[in-house]
């Protein structure tokens, strides 16, 4: 691909009860993107686990570990970014939920754990409190490709729009959650939370689901998608198993940014969102 564009493959995994099998999905899929020219491939929240509290103590793995090492093996094998989805990470006698990311040679690049956990109460709908068995991350997190730096998120941190906002002036011009939104909070939030973190800061923003699986005891909304600085949704899928693909356009993303130049008008004499580790 000419200029300064690159191919994103989304992949909206089936994950089930079996590591080894959403393993080898995965790493079927990789390499499928990589075929069709994607540079940077990313994985669902829980990407080999089913999404629960009953599961994460079950499922959770130290880093390196068996599901790290496929990840790297296949970013080397297919040449891609991978953007590991996220995993129950055992670490320190805690379970964290863990984004790994690893460059096309296979070495692990950023490590992110979910800053923000799922506590919430909507009575008579869902309920469910992921501080029962996971602990929370402490840093934010950003890896530079060659054209591009990349700001990481998982699902509910989508929720805090201060995060994205540091991401782009840190220079993020993607910003990628992968995530399992529910069918309460799915069908409104979902699309509605992307759109603005990409417009708000006039970036590429992805998110990347499980598929829906209708018998699972938290039943994920699907629709991974890209939003583009615009706030448009370039690319979608329903709520089944499938590769979604979107090209980044960083020419594209300067031309809104100088149509509207909200970066530089902000009032920073009157507000200032600042990252707490630079002070
Ligand atoms: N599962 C999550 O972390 C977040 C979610 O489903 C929501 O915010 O809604």
């Amino acid at each position: 691909m000419a200029g300064r564009k690159f191919r994103l493959a989304l992949i909206q995994l089936a994950v089930g009860a079996s590591k080894t099998e959403n393993l080898q999905r995965a790493a079927t899929y990789i390499t499928q993107a990589a075929k069709n020219g994607a540079k940077i491939v990313a994985l669902p929240e829980c990407c080999n686990s089913p999404y629960g509290n009953k599961f994460f103590p079950e499922f959770a793995e130290s880093i390196p570990g068996e599901s790290t090492d496929l990840f790297a093996r296949s970013a080397k094998e297919n040449k891609v970014y991978l953007i590991a989805g996220s995993i129950p990470e055992r670490a320190d006698e805690k379970i964290y939920n863990t984004c790994t990311v690893f460059d096309p040679n296979g070495v692990m690049v950023a490590k992110h754990r979910k800053l923000h956990l799922f506590d919430i109460n909507i009575p008579g709908q869902i309920t469910f409190e992921e501080s029962k068995t996971l602990s929370s991350g402490n840093s934010l997190t950003v890896f530079d490709m060659e054209l591009c730096k990349v700001g990481l998120g998982i699902c509910y941190d989508l929720r805090f729009p201060e995060l994205a906002q540091i991401y782009a002036k840190e220079g993020c011009r993607l910003i990628v959650y992968p995530g399992a939104f529910n069918m309460t909070t799915g069908p409104l939030h979902w699309e509605l939370l992307q759109r603005a973190r990409a417009l708000d800061n006039q970036v590429y923003v992805a998110t990347v689901s499980p598929a829906r699986d209708e018998t699972a005891s938290y039943i994920a909304w699907g629709h991974s998608m890209v939003v583009d600085p615009w706030g448009k949704v370039i690319s979608e899928c329903d709520h089944k198993e499938d590769i979604l693909y979107a090209d980044v356009d960083l020419d594209y993303l300067e031309s809104v940014r100088e149509q509207i130049p909200v970066s530089k008008q902000k009032r920073s004499d009157l507000y200032k969102v600042v990252n707490c580790s630079d002070q």
